[in-house]
């Protein structure tokens, strides 16, 4: 998760768009947060929820930024990248990443709108090989449940 959130920041850092949220200065500890937010996202110990306030601060340090969106599409082509760049070759891993991060994104770009409610204390989103627990099918990865979480 750590060799994937440096390479997804450094990324977003390169890019024309999505530089511009990062240029007034980005928390010293931005990167190990991110690792560890994902990290408990599919599986891992409640590191992001112990330290930062769990998925509805995360959602509330995005909460009324922006009303127009120029980020989802970019920002999931350089998580794809980074997938890519520092995970195994493996198919049905890359899918399901997709599917995460899509439906991730367009939750924190829903939040965006300076008109937006806040989120209130909704629950750490958990993602396995079959796609989103608890949640409905429709941003599952359907039948791929053949491996292990
Ligand atoms: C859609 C476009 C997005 C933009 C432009 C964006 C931008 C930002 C910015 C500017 C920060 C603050 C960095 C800092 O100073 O610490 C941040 C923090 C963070 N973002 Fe995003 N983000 C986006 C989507 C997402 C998504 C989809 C996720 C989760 C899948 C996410 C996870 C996080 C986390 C975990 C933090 C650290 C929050 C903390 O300090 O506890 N972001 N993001």
């Amino acid at each position: 998760m750590l060799a994937l959130a440096t390479d997804f920041h450094e990324r977003c850092l390169a890019h024309p768009t999505l530089s511009h949220p990062f240029s007034h200065g980005v928390e010293p500890q931005h990167v190990p947060h991110l690792a560890g937010y994902w990290g408990e996202v599919f599986g891992g110990p409640p590191v992001y929820s112990e330290t930062r306030g769990g998925h509805g601060a995360m959602i509330r340090v995005h909460a009324n930024q922006c009303d127009d969106d120029p980020f989802s599409a970019v920002f999931v082509e350089c998580f794809d990248a980074a997938v890519v760049a520092t995970l195994p070759d493996d198919a049905e891993l890359r899918a399901v990443l997709r599917d995460y991060i899509r439906a991730a994104t367009a939750e924190v770009v829903a939040y965006m709108p300076s008109s937006a409610a806040g989120p209130g204390d909704p629950p750490m989103p958990r993602w396995t090989w079959a796609g989103r627990q608890g949640c409905d099918a429709s941003v599952s990865t359907g039948d791929a449940t053949t491996r292990t979480p």
